[in-house]
């Protein structure tokens, strides 16, 4: 199993790097690629940590041998937030890395399973398949952009709220990764309620999250090790799932059948071939639905920001 991260010098890609060395399953090749001249040197640094994870860095601007044979690839290269800053104000700038970077690994591992974490994700996870499209190597079940980060600060949350062990919640989070296309599913958290005013709290706070850390860094950046945290999280469920592990499900930003837009992150069943099935987002409260009505237009205009970039 051979898993390649691209941006793999960042915040975000040293943070991955360090848990999937230490926690990919032992024989698998972890493969770091960036622009920046250090990361062969982060791959010495981690290639001294002991587990049995063979570990090679890359950098310049071909990313072509990191990505060689890769089986999953997880893409954080970009640039981040500052304050003042929306997520869509990235696009500029990493709307053309994604394109770059996507259309390498359409040449090299067109069957590998994508990861993109590169903001704006709502609307560069669909450059990225529109790219895939003009390569001729689309596989919607093989392409997410990763949501998890909304998932895990949604467990945080609710578990301070309402005293329970956060390692034991699992919130659905539907919809895109930016304000109010993110949309906790409060309702549907067994064994736990909310009032009408929490829910609202709570899912303004879950949508605000990036926010608050990009405002805490005050200029330094957004949200790094959570996020380095989440990714690890996604690209080990790919990785289980690769390998035949039955039952793993995540939620995810997928082309699905289009009911409520192109791409919409829901719960996945995930195997062999990426996804498996997509599960159905269940009964909304009557708050979730009307928030699930307010983000479609929002969150169409991200996708087709995107699509047209390549057209
Ligand atoms: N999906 C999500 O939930 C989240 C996404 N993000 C996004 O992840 C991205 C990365 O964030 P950080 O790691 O904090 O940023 P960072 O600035 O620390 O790292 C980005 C890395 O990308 C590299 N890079 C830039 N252009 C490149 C290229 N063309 N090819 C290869 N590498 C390139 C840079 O050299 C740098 O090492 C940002 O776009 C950020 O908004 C951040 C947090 C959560
Ligand atoms: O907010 C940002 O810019 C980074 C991000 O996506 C998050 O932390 O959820």
């Amino acid at each position: 199993m051979k898993v390649a991260v691209l941006g793999a010098a960042g915040g975000i890609g040293q943070a991955l790097a360090l848990l999937l060395k230490t926690q990919l399953p032992a024989g698998s090749q972890l493969s770091l690629y960036d622009i920046a001249p250090v990361t062969p040197g982060v791959a010495v640094d981690l290639s001294h940590i002991p587990t049995a994870v063979k570990i090679e860095g890359f950098s310049g601007e071909d990313a072509t041998p990191a990505l060689k044979g890769a089986d999953v690839v997880l893409i954080s290269a970009g640039v981040a937030r500052k304050p003042g800053m929306d997520r869509s104000d990235l696009f500029n700038v990493n709307a053309g890395i994604v394109r770059n970077l996507i259309q390498q690994v359409a040449d090299t591992c067109p069957k590998a399973l994508i990861g993109v974490i590169t903001n704006p994700v709502n609307t560069t996870v669909a450059i990225a398949a529109e790219v895939l499209k003009k390569a001729g190597v689309y596989d919607k079940n093989r392409l997410f952009g990763v949501t998890t980060l909304d998932i895990i600060r949604s467990n945080t949350f609710v578990a301070e709220l309402k005293g329970k062990n956060p390692e034991e919640l699992n919130v659905p989070v539907v919809g895109g990764h930016s304000g109010v296309t993110i949309l906790p599913l409060l309702s549907q958290i067994p064994g736990v309620s909310f009032s009408e005013q929490e829910a609202k709290d709570l899912t303004k706070r879950i949508q605000n999250a990036g926010t608050e850390v990009v405002e805490a860094k005050a200029g330094g950046g957004s949200a790094t090790l959570s996020m380095g945290q989440a990714a690890a999280k996604f690209g080990l469920a790919l990785v289980r799932a690769l390998q035949g592990e039955s039952n793993v499900v995540e939620c995810a930003y997928v082309e699905g059948d289009g009911e409520h837009a192109r791409f919409f992150s829901q719960p996945l069943l995930l195997g062999k071939n990426g996804v498996q099935e997509r599960k159905p987002i269940g009964t909304l409260s009557a708050f979730e639905q009307s928030a699930m009505t307010g983000m479609l237009d929002t969150l169409k205009k991200d996708i087709e920001q995107g699509v047209d970039f390549v057209k």
